[in-house]
């Protein structure tokens, strides 16, 4: 199978005031020196490195539970209008985090660029509490509620919020690998009708299944752009350990790159948020590499690698 990727446009966004942790900004630079970028243009891929963003200096204070309001706000801003940018030049955008509560501004600026798009959120959470209805106060167990129209009307005003327009309807939303869900998500959940693979369902129908009813069912409606949140602890904690928030019982390496490699072949991937690597909770070196080496082939499996092999589509075979 042609090996020649499309090119992609990378931004780190090393953010991590979405939680509490602290680590998780050295995500994107600890993934690079992983070798993303090489592995990418060893596999044909074109990439354009659009650096580190640089978040302003805001104040960090709580509005009641909602921690670091201000400082959310203003980060997801900044990088909506960079992944707009990297979109508007042609890439398939690729945000290394840094905490979940980016998927804010990552898809809020995707869908500036592209209008109309659909997500895939691969995650052991549904990170779709209202402010109201968070019990912890964190912003990366919060992003979807500001980006789905249905759910606008149960969002407060809260300062440096106001820029975000939500941008997504619950019909072309499907999550995959759930398995720790608030019961205030899992009403929101039900209530909108969002498409639901649990973790439950990945033992049911096996992951091939739930690729082939994803994609049916996002595609149903017309082809839109789709947008891949990937949080790495949707990967089982004994494969990527070093993550903030991890859960047992999660996804297999193999069920992982199966995920990204099916929706590669769709041709449909307009953008991939990779968020959660948090190298400082590995208890050792080989956990924290485990994690990030996990992370790269999540991300090369977004750009046609295949795991049976690829070869240059203009190879030939030396001739004696
Ligand atoms: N549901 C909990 C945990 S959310 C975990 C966030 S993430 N991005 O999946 O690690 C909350 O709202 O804080
Ligand atoms: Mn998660
Ligand atoms: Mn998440």
């Amino acid at each position: 199978v042609s090996s020649r990727g499309r090119s992609a446009g990378i931004i780190g966004a090393a953010f991590w005031r979405g939680q509490s942790r602290l680590g998780v900004h050295e995500g994107p630079d600890r993934i690079r020196s992983s070798g993303l970028l090489e592995r990418l243009k060893q596999q044909g891929c074109a990439v354009k490195d659009y650096g580190n963003l640089v978040f302003d200096d805001v104040d960090e204070s709580s509005v009641g539970l909602l921690k670091s309001v201000a400082a959310v706000g203003g980060a997801n801003r900044r990088l909506s209008e960079a992944m707009k940018a990297v979109k508007m030049d042609g890439h398939t955008a690729v945000m290394l985090g840094g905490d979940h509560s980016l998927a804010i501004g990552s898809i809020h600026g995707h869908s500036a660029a592209v209008g109309e798009l659909s997500v895939v959120w691969v995650d052991a959470h549904a990170d779709i509490n209202t402010p109201l209805t968070t019990y912890t106060g964190n912003f990366h167990g919060q992003p979807m509620s500001f980006l789905l129209h249905e759910l606008h009307s149960k969002v407060p005003v809260l300062p440096n919020f106001s820029w975000v327009k939500p941008c997504l309807s619950a019909k072309d939303l499907v999550y995959i690998g759930l398995r720790d869900v608030d019961p205030a998500e899992h009403y929101i959940l039900k209530m909108l009708g969002v498409k639901v693979f649990s973790i439950s369902e990945v033992d049911r129908l096996g992951v091939a299944r739930v690729m082939e009813e994803t994609c049916d069912y996002l595609t149903t409606r017309g082809k839109k752009p789709v947008h891949l949140s990937y949080d790495i602890d949707a990967i089982d904690p004994s494969v990527t350990p070093a993550t903030g928030t991890p859960v047992v019982g999660g996804l297999t390496y193999r069920e992982g790159v199966y995920i990204t490699e099916h929706l590669s072949q769709t041709g449909l991937l307009s953008a991939v948020d990779l968020v959660e690597v948090n190298p400082q909770l590995g208890k050792t070196e080989a956990d924290v590499q485990s994690t990030v080496n996990t992370a790269v082939d999540l991300l090369l499996g977004c750009f046609r690698r295949l795991r049976e092999g690829n070869h240059p589509t203009d190879y030939t075979l030396p001739e004696p």
